[in-house]
């Protein structure tokens, strides 16, 4: 049996709830498939779209005096429901449909951060949809808000994306998976918390999931973070005529590589610093990257990118 966390992209869960609810259900069965062989399996995901969203939302319907505003950190906390919601109704439909006794819970996650972290003032994280850059241009003139060109997809808004140090119910996500519970915890990332006389206080931020997923699974010590994103590889020359898919690597030449700049910054990047911060942790355990909709033919071996310490 191994400890499995299984962290899912926030961009690779579409672009409405009917979208993400089906990619889901679809995701719950492969999940499921991996707690009927007898792995412990810990869920994580993204939300950079879902807040984004969220936040634009709110922004217009307080700007149009139907709504209070809502500051960053509750829509944070929005987005891990939101999603939370689909995964554990999605995992106990497939529970059930395979015959399986399993409590299912979305912990409701705070991640401590330094209020000092230098990415306060260097924006990184993209959220929300992507926009073509005179429509970008206009919305950051209008609001004030960072745009960045976001892997060849388009422009995005971007957000401090501070390293997480501290998961905040650490105890009682342990406690969770030690009473055989499916726990879902970390959502988007966790919301940010910094501590202000002993109190925790939310931060408008982004905290990268697969960097706190792989902090989750240190401390588990889990034996496999497992990050589903969009594609079904890590790539060098990523978009190029000479594009390479990495299907066995380890984290020396991973590090060659981000020497080279082979993964943009606030997408590929932190994913495979998260990998290589968890085989730091755990030089005995493997990291796969690989695409959301493909999981099966990925723990099949058929696909992705397996890392070895
Ligand atoms: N070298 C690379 N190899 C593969 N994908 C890359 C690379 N560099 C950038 N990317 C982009 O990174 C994306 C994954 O990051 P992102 O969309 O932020 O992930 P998430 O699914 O966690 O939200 C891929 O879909 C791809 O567009
Ligand atoms: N919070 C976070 O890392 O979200 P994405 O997976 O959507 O980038």
């Amino acid at each position: 049996m191994s400890k499995i966390v299984v962290a899912l992209g926030g961009n690779a869960l579409g672009n409405s709830p009917e979208e993400q609810l089906k990619l889901v259900q679809q995701t719950a069965a492969s999940l499921v498939g991996l707690i009927s062989k007898g792995h412990q399996v810990v869920i994580s995901h993204g939300n950079g779209p879902q807040v984004g969203t969220i936040n634009l939302a709110m922004n217009y319907a307080a700007e149009h005096g139907q709504s209070p505003a809502f500051p960053f950190p509750e829509c944070g906390a929005m987005s891990q429901s939101y999603i939370g919601y689909h995964l554990q109704q999605s995992l106990q439909n497939e529970l059930s449909k395979n015959n399986l006794t399993k409590e299912v819970v979305t912990l409701v996650t705070q991640v401590e951060v330094d209020p000092n972290d230098p990415a306060f003032s260097n924006p990184t994280k993209p959220i929300g949809s992507f926009y073509d850059k005179t429509t970008a241009e206009k919305i950051a003139k209008e609001k004030g808000y960072v745009f960045v060109e976001d892997a060849g997809r388009g422009y995005r808004r971007v957000v401090a994306s501070p390293l997480p140090k501290e998961i905040v119910e650490f105890k009682s996500i342990n406690h969770l998976i030690e009473a055989n519970t499916l726990v879902i915890a970390g959502g988007g990332g966790g919301v940010p918390v910094v501590k202000e006389h002993g109190n925790y206080k939310g931060v408008p931020a982004v905290i990268d999931k697969d960097k706190s997923s792989a902090l989750l699974a240190g401390k588990i010590a889990a034996d496999q973070l497992i990050i589903l994103t969009a594609v079904d590889y890590v790539y060098v020359n990523y978009g190029k005529e000479n594009q390479l898919a990495l299907t066995e690597t380890n984290s020396q030449q991973l590090k060659e590589y981000i020497k080279e700049n082979q993964f943009s910054k606030g997408s590929m990047l932190p994913k495979v610093e998260a990998c290589l911060n968890f085989l730091d942790e755990n030089p005995s355990g493997i990291a796969l990257i690989t695409s959301l909709e493909n999981l099966d033919e990925a723990l099949a071996g058929k696909i992705g990118t397996r890392i070895n310490k």
